[in-house]
């Protein structure tokens, strides 16, 4: 019987589950998306806010009732889970779920013929609550200021702690939310036995216990000291206030350093009401970002771009060269390579509002990108029909608060020419929206795209080597999550970022970040000695059956014309943050190009 390997990504707007085999070819996926399967959690696009507050949260019921729900799919395409010998996971980053003292006993008793929502959701139901806080606070949390602050300053400054850290203080990162979890809810954190990140909180559903934080995923919460390999004490301390240290390092647990530790057999739950073999291994589950790059072989100057929710960008890297301007994160399976990261909370949502006006504008079909993509093809680059003479259009689009740089929310549109910036009249400002400097909204299809991807080069140019006679830039570049599929997106990826080889896709269905996950459980089982995952990885990998070119990705002249306009993207973020820009140290670092 050949053996199966499941893998989960739990993110923002879904719960995916993909079966690969021992060669890592797909066999079944499935997916749950909380908008259209879940809409009784009153949630939109996957979570809940409190604008006043900047909160942004979700449910922790939905994931429970997903888990269900996902393996039902799967087993509706056939899938025989009696074949799956290894599963692990990924969840969103930096969100916490906080558990209850009677968690560890509720899970431990699981009961085969109930489900997962009906024993460990629904407290006024059961008897019993399995969490102290029935929301776990998303990534896309903008509440945290204060902490933010805390936190840089506690280790003095923003830089001292994204050298010990990865990174700068960020609002969704665990530890300045922990802070805040305590300070507004005083009670309920003393009831947390346990803190789960999303993806151990996954692990620990399927091992029937609470499972420890992954290696890779603690390093998005300002309190794991990477070199050292240990919590940073002054962080936790920050964070653990009165209760002290010692009480916040018990709900938090240890850190294997191993990223393929299994951490025991599949729960008998899942055994009697699913069908899983009892020898099943739930190997650590990790954050969906460092389960992404699993999903690739990267070489050097690779670099995945990710659009989901957010917009990442990604890389493996063995330098360790932590800056406030991004992320460092430990490999999630392989000890001396570090994982690069920049992320956008203004990715997909942000596209879609354009998408949206241009149909409506245009009396397109609702939620097609057609539109879109063919007004952002047949825009100029940088809308310059003349470049010798026209300006350049540089936009900013962040409907809800940006992380970089650290803005409130806004829109800016500029025209840029001999180093001046003239700003366009706000979006709906009369006489405007036909303004053929800048047509509102049909210009902003390439000119938000245009945005993401400079912002990407401008920060990631220092990570990038020369491609033989071509200047630094990507070698491959990888176009993965939910926006991979739009053609006029990875087109304008290749025109700004270059790649020396081209933009390419995942060409074997599945998601890179649940493939990620399932190759990470095949890996953990079915290693020999201390075989590396990228040697793992390579024996199996068959190019031409994997992944697919979409695109050119360098383009002579094209490319050059935007690195002229990094400069003036450059200004355009540094009067975004004068004008909105969080926390005094963020704007005097301005958030702009990095050593
Ligand atoms: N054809 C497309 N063009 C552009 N964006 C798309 C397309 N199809 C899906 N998306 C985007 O993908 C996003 C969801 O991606 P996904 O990776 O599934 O998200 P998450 O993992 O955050 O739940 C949506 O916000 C949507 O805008
Ligand atoms: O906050 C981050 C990374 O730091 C986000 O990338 C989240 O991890 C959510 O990812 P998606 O739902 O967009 O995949």
């Amino acid at each position: 019987m050949a053996e199966q390997f499941l893998g989960f990504d739990l993110s923002t707007q879904q719960l995916k589950g993909i079966i690969v085999k021992s060669d890592l070819k797909l066999v079944h996926e499935a997916k749950v998306d909380f908008d259209a399967d879940l809409a009784k959690y009153g949630i939109e696009k996957g979570v809940l806010t409190n604008p006043s507050e900047g909160e942004v949260f979700a449910p922790v019921a939905m994931f429970l009732e997903a888990i269900d729900l996902v393996l039902q799919r799967l087993k509706e395409q056939g899938a025989d889970f009696s074949q799956v010998q290894g599963i692990s996971g990924a969840g969103m980053q930096h969100g916490t779920v906080f558990w209850s003292k009677d968690a560890e006993g509720i899970l431990g008793a699981l009961d085969g013929g109930k489900t997962l929502l009906e024993q460990l959701g629904e407290p006024e139901k059961s008897g019993k609550g399995a969490f102290s806080h029935p929301f776990s606070p998303n990534w896309q949390d903008a509440s945290t200021q204060e902490q933010c602050e805390k936190f840089d300053a506690r280790l003095g400054t923003p830089e001292i702690l994204a050298e010990a850290t990865g990174s700068k203080a960020h609002h969704r990162f665990s530890g300045p939310q922990i802070l805040r979890f305590h300070q507004k809810y005083p009670e309920a954190y003393k009831a947390t036995a346990r803190i789960s990140l999303v993806s151990s909180f996954l692990a620990s559903v399927f091992l029937g216990k609470v499972a420890p934080i992954d290696i890779s995923d603690v390093c998005g919460a300002n309190l794991w000291d990477i070199k050292a390999g240990r919590w940073n004490e002054d962080c936790l301390a920050l964070a653990a206030g009165e209760e002290g240290i010692e009480n916040l390092k018990s709900k938090l647990g240890d850190v294997p350093e191993d990223g393929g530790k299994s951490f025991g057999t599949i729960s008998p739950y899942f055994v009697q009401r699913h069908g899983f073999p009892a020898t099943a291994q739930v190997i650590a589950f990790t954050g969906d970002n460092p389960s992404t790059i699993l999903a690739l072989p990267l070489r050097s100057s690779d670099a995945i771009v990710s659009l989901g929710t957010s917009t990442t960008f990604l890389m493996s890297t063995p330098q360790y060269k932590p800056d406030p301007a991004y992320h460092f994160l430990n490999h999630p399976t392989t000890a001396g390579l570090y994982m690069f990261m920049l992320c956008y909370k203004n990715g997909g949502l942000a596209r879609e509002r354009i998408r949206d006006a241009i149909n409506e504008h245009s009396s397109g079909t609702p939620k097609s990108w057609d539109l879109f993509n063919e007004t952002a093809l047949n825009t100029p680059a940088l809308g310059q029909n003349k470049p010798e003479s026209d300006p350049m259009r540089l936009g900013l689009y962040f409907p809800r608060p940006e992380i970089v740089p650290n803005v409130k929310e806004g829109t800016w549109r500029f025209l840029y020419k001999n180093d001046t910036l003239s700003p366009i009249a706000p979006e709906g400002a009369q006489g405007k929206t036909e303004d053929s400097s800048w047509p509102i909204p049909t210009a902003d299809a390439r000119a938000i795209l245009e945005s993401q991807f400079l912002s990407l080069r401008l920060r990631s140019e220092s990570l990038v080597a020369p491609q033989g006679d071509l200047p630094p830039q990507p070698r491959r570049i990888y176009m993965v999550g939910g926006g991979a599929a739009n053609s006029a997106i990875a087109d304008l990826a290749g025109q700004v970022l270059g790649g020396s080889e081209g933009v390419f896709k995942l060409d074997i269905g599945g998601n890179a970040c649940a493939l990620g996950a399932a190759y990470k459980a095949a890996w953990g089982v079915q290693r020999k000695g201390n075989e590396k995952f990228e040697d793992f990885l390579e024996k199996r990998w068959v190019e031409k059956d994997f992944v697919k070119k979409v695109c050119e990705g360098y383009r002579k002249g094209v490319w050059e014309r935007y690195g002229e306009a990094l400069k003036g993207f450059d200004q355009v973020e540094k009067r975004a943050i004068e004008e909105k820009g969080e926390g005094k140290l963020d704007k005097e670092n301005a958030g702009g190009r990095v050593r």
